[in-house]
C-alpha cells in the first residue's frame, strides 16, 4: 500500500496546510544546508591539491618525473594520466556510496539531523589525519572518512531540507543545498590559491577541511528534526513543537492538519510492514526508482566533474601556468554559486522540467564548442601550443556551461529523489540516488584523465552526447513535480503519458480523503 495516495487533490492539497515561510524555516533551511559545504569543500580541495608540486613530489613522485621529462613535443592530454592519483581522488567516492546506503536505514532509526551530525563528526576525523599525512596510507584512510562523512551528509540533507520546506518553495529551499556546495568547491580553490605558494600548502589545504566539518556539526546540533521523521519515530510531542516552530503557528490548531496528515503516512507505512529495499522494487514504484537512479547519473554523465575536480590540472593541460589554472577554477566557482542562486528564484516558478531542458541545451552547446576550440587551437594530438586567445575562450565556454549546469542538474539532481517518493521510502530512495552519484562520479574519476589522453578534445564530445539523451529524457519522462504537496506527489505519475501504467490510481488511493 502506498502512502501517497491520502491527499488527493494535488497542487490544491498544500493550501490545506499553513505554507508561510517563516523565520525560522529560513534560518533551519539555511543551517542544515550547509551541509554541502564539507562535499564541495573536498571536491574543490583534491582537484587543487592535486596540482601542488609539493604535494606530488611527496606522494606521486612519477607524475612530476613525467612532467619534467617531457619536451615540447609532449602530448598535454596526458600529463596527469595517473592511476594512483585519480585512486587518490576517487577513493572517497567509494567509502561514501557505502556510507549512504547505510544511511537510508540510520536515518529513519535515528532522524535526518542525527545523521547530519554524525557525517559532520566523521568529515573532521577524516580532514585532521589528511592535513597530518606522512604516506599515501594515511592520505587514502583520510579520504575514506571524509568518503564516509559526505556519504552521510548528503542523504541526510536534501530529504530534510524537501521535508521542512513549505511545499510551494520547496525547490528554493532545496537549491540550499547544492548552493553550499557550490560555495564549498569556491573556497577551496580560494585557499588552494594561496596556499599553493607554500611548500607545506597542501597540508594546509587538506587540514582546513575540520572548519566547514565543525561548522556543519555545530549548525546540526542547533536545528531540531523534520516533523515527518519525529513522527516516524514516534516522537509526536516533538513533531508538533517543531511543526508550530517552522511554520509559525500561534496555536495548535493552525497546524493540527498537516500533523495529522503526516501521522496517518506513518500509520499507513508502518502497517505495511515491508523492508523498503523491497518495497522500492515494486511496480509501482517504478518511476520513483527509474527518477532516483537515472537523474543523478546523467547529472555525472554531463561532465561536470571533469570540469569541476581537473579545471586546475586541465587548465595546465592545455598550457596555462599553475597560477592562472587556479584562478581559471576560481573564476567556474563564483559563476557556478551566482547560477545556483539563478535557480533558486525561479525552480518554484518555472518549474523543473523548463529548468532542466533550457540548462541541457546550453551545456550541450557549450561541450561541443569546448571540443572544437581545444580541436582548433591544440591540434588533434595535443602537442600545439595554446595562445591567450583561444584560453580565453576555454575558459568563457567552461563559465558558460558551470551556469547551465548551476540552474539545472546541479541543484535538481538533489531535489528531485528528495521529493518524489512517498514517506515509507523517501530515505531509502535517496539513498539510492546518492550511491548513484557517488558510484558515477567514481567511475568517471578514475577513467576521465586517460580518457581526455586518449580521446582527446573528443572526450568532451562525448558527455555531449549524453547530455543531448539525458535532455531528451527530461523531455519525455519527466513530470513537472513544482508545487505539488509531497504527500500528493503521486498524482504527477497517475497523470503522466508513460508512467501511468505504473502508477494506477485505484492502487494508490486506497482510502480517499473525508
Ligand atoms: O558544483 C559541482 C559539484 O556538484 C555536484 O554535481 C554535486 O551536485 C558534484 O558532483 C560537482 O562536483
Amino acid at each position: 500500500m502506498e502512502i501517497g495516495g491520502m491527499a488527493d487533490d494535488g497542487q490544491d492539497s498544500d493550501n490545506r496546510f499553513n505554507g508561510k515561510i517563516t523565520s525560522a524555516v529560513v534560518i533551519t533551511s539555511i543551517v542544515a544546508a550547509s551541509g554541502g559545504l564539507i562535499f564541495g569543500f573536498d571536491i574543490g580541495i583534491s582537484g587543487g591539491v592535486t596540482t601542488m608540486k609539493p604535494f606530488l613530489e611527496k606522494f606521486f613522485p612519477s607524475i612530476l618525473k613525467k612532467a619534467a621529462s617531457g619536451g615540447a613535443e609532449t602530448n598535454v592530454y596526458c600529463v596527469y594520466d595517473s592511476e594512483v592519483l585519480t585512486a587518490f581522488t576517487s577513493s572517497l567516492y567509494i567509502a561514501g556510496l557505502v556510507a549512504s546506503l547505510a544511511a537510508g536505514r540510520l536515518t529513519t532509526a535515528i532522524g535526518r539531523r542525527n545523521i547530519m551530525v554524525v557525517g559532520g563528526c566523521t568529515f573532521f576525523a577524516g580532514a585532521l589525519i589528511n592535513g597530518a599525512s606522512q604516506n599515501i596510507f594515511m592520505l587514502i584512510l583520510g579520504r575514506i572518512l571524509l568518503g564516509f562523512g559526505v556519504g552521510f551528509t548528503n542523504q541526510a540533507t536534501p530529504v530534510y531540507l524537501s521535508e521542512m520546506a513549505p511545499s510551494k518553495w520547496r525547490g528554493a529551499f532545496s537549491t540550499g543545498f547544492q548552493f553550499f556546495i557550490g560555495l564549498g568547491v569556491l573556497i577551496a580553490n580560494c585557499i588552494n590559491y594561496g596556499t599553493s605558494k607554500l611548500s607545506w600548502g597542501w597540508r594546509l589545504s587538506l587540514g582546513l577541511a575540520i572548519v566547514p566539518a565543525v561548522t556543519m556539526t555545530i549548525g546540526a546540533l542547533v536545528i531540531s528534526d523534520t516533523p515527518s521523521s519525529l513522527v516516524e519515530r514516534g516522537k509526536i510531542e516533538q513533531a508538533k513543537q517543531s511543526l508550530a516552530k517552522v511554520r509559525g503557528a500561534n496555536n495548535n490548531t493552525e497546524i493540527e492538519a498537516e500533523l495529522a496528515d503526516l501521522i496517518k503516512s506513518c500509520e499507513v507505512a508502518r502497517a505495511s510492514k515491508e523492508e523498503p529495499f523491497v518495497t522500492i522494487f515494486k511496480r509501482q514504484h517504478r518511476p520513483h526508482l527509474v527518477m532516483s537512479i537515472a537523474i543523478p547519473f546523467f547529472q555525472q554523465m554531463s561532465g561536470i566533474n571533469i570540469i569541476a575536480f581537473y579545471a586546475p590540472v586541465l587548465f595546465r593541460s592545455v598550457g596555462l601556468g599553475n597560477n592562472s589554472a587556479l584562478l581559471g577554477a576560481i573564476i567556474l566557482g563564483v559563476v557556478n554559486v551566482g547560477s545556483i542562486l539563478v535557480s533558486t528564484c525561479i525552480v518554484d516558478r518555472f518549474g523543473r522540467r523548463f529548468l532542466f531542458i533550457q540548462g541541457g541545451v546550453q551545456m550541450l552547446v557549450c561541450q561541443v564548442a569546448i571540443a572544437s576550440t581545444l580541436a582548433a587551437s591544440i591540434g588533434e594530438n595535443g602537442s600545439k601550443h595554446i595562445s591567450k586567445q583561444y584560453a580565453a575562450l576555454i575558459l568563457v565556454l567552461m563559465c558558460t556551461y558551470a551556469a547551465g549546469f548551476g540552474w539545472s542538474w546541479s541543484p535538481l539532481s538533489w531535489l528531485i529523489p528528495s521529493e518524489i517518493f512517498p514517506m515509507n521510502i523517501r530515505s531509502t530512495g535517496q539513498s539510492i540516488s546518492v550511491a548513484v552519484n557517488f558510484a558515477t562520479t567514481f567511475v568517471l574519476s578514475q577513467t576521465f584523465l586517460a580518457m581526455l589522453c586518449h580521446f582527446k578534445y573528443g572526450a568532451f564530445l562525448y558527455f555531449a552526447g549524453w547530455i543531448f539523451v539525458m535532455t531528451v529524457f527530461i523531455v519525455m519522462f519527466m513530470p513537472e513535480t513544482k508545487g505539488v504537496a509531497l504527500n500528493s506527489m503521486h498524482q504527477v505519475w497517475e497523470k503522466h503519458w508513460f508512467w501511468s501504467r505504473y502508477v494506477k490510481r485505484s492502487v494508490l488511493v486506497p482510502q480517499q480523503r473525508s
